[in-house]
C-alpha cells in the first residue's frame, strides 16, 4: 500500500482541531493510503528555551545546538510534543505509537556540520526502516520526533523537514508538509496567490531574490531532495484545511507541489 509522510510544523501544532487526526485515522482505515507522522516543534522549543533563559541562534534554517540545547530539545519534541500528537491521533481513533528517531536507531545521523559549528545538528545517513514497518504492520500510525542517534550512541537535534524526507525516500513514501500557510507564497506575509507547482530553478531563484526565507527554506529545499530522491509530487499544505491532504492524495490541485518540470496552466 502507498504510505504517505505527513510532516506536521511546529508552527501549527497547537492549532490542529480533531478534524485534522479523524482525517489522518481514515486515511489509516480506509486504506487507500497509510499515514506515517513526522513532527517538528520550533516554537515550543523556543518557549522552553526562553522559559530556561537558554540562548539560541539559527544558521540557514537550521538551530545552532549546545548540549543544554539539545537536552531542552529533546525534551520538547520527544516528549510533550509527542506525546500530544500521538494522544489526539488516539482521539481520533487511531492506534498512534510515539517514538524518537533514537529509538530502535530509526534516525541514524552524524553531524550536519563536520566543522561543529552547528553544535549537534545531525544529518541523516540511515533510516531503518524496520521499526516503522513493524508498528505499521500491526496497525499502528508511527509518530516520529526529529531526535537522531549516532553510532556511538550520542543523540543529535535534526531539522523535522529534512528528517521527514530522509523517512519518506526510505519507505517509498509520498511527502506532505503540514504548515501554517496555505502553500508557497508570492509575498509572504500578505493573504497573496501562492505557487501551485515550483521546480528546483524557481526555488533557487526565489531563496536569492529572499521571496522564500526563514523556516520555509529547509522545507523546500527538503521537498526538493525528497523528489530528488525519487519521492512523488512532495507538497507543502495548511494543517488548519485538513481536507487538503485528501485533495492532494486524489492528484487534485492544492498547496504547492514540487515538481521537475514547469507546469504551463491550460
Ligand atoms: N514564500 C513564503 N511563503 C510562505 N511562507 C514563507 C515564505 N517564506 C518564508 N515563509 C515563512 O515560513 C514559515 C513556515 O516555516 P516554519 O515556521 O519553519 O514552519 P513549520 O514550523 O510549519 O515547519 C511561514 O510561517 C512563513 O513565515
Ligand atoms: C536542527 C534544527 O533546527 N532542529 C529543529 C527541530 C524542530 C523543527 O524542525 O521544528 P519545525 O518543523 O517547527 O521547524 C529545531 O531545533 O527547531
Amino acid at each position: 500500500m502507498k504510505i504517505i509522510v505527513i510532516k506536521i510544523g511546529g508552527s501549527i501544532i497547537n492549532q490542529l482541531e480533531q478534524p485534522f487526526f479523524k482525517t489522518i485515522s481514515h486515511l489509516q482505515k480506509s486504506g487507500d493510503c497509510y499515514p506515517v507522522i513526522v513532527h517538528g516543534g520550533g516554537p515550543g522549543i523556543n518557549e522552553a528555551l526562553n522559559k530556561w533563559e537558554v540562548n539560541s541562534s539559527f544558521v540557514n534554517g537550521l538551530r545552532v545546538t549546545t548540549k543544554e540545547v539539545l537536552e531542552i530539545a529533546e525534551s520538547v519534541l520527544s516528549g510533550t510534543i509527542n506525546k500530544h500528537l500521538t494522544a489526539e491521533i488516539v482521539k481520533a481513533g487511531a492506534p498512534g505509537f510515539g517514538l524518537s528517531g533514537v529509538d530502535g536507531s530509526v534516525l541514524k545521523v552524524k553531524p550536519a556540520d563536520p566543522q561543529g559549528k552547528l553544535g549537534y545538528v545531525g544529518k541523516v545517513v540511515q533510516v531503518n526502516k524496520k521499526w516503522l514497518e513493524l508498528i505499521m504492520d500491526n496497525g499502528g500510525i508511527p509518530v516520529v520526533s526529529p531526535i537522531g542517534i549516532d553510532e556511538k550512541g550520542q543523540r543529535y537535534n535534526i531539522n523535522a523537514d529534512m528528517a521527514a524526507a530522509a523517512i519518506a525516500k526510505e519507505l517509498k513514501a509520498g511527502i506532505a508538509f503540514i504548515s501554517d500557510i496555505p502553500g508557497v507564497m508570492e509575498k509572504p506575509g500578505d493573504h497573496s496567490r501562492i505557487y501551485d507547482y515550483l521546480t528546483k530553478g524557481q526555488i533557487d531563484e526565489l531563496i536569492k531574490e529572499g521571496v522564500i526565507h526563514g523556516g520555509m527554506i529547509p522545507k523546500v529545499l527538503s521537498a526538493l531532495n525528497a523528489l530528488e530522491e525519487g519521492v512523488e509530487a512532495p507538497v507543502i499544505l495548511n494543517g488548519l484545511n485538513p481536507q487538503d491532504i485528501v485533495t492532494y492524495l486524489k492528484g487534485e490541485k492544492a498547496g504547492t507541489k514540487i515538481v521537475m518540470e514547469e507546469v504551463h496552466h491550460a
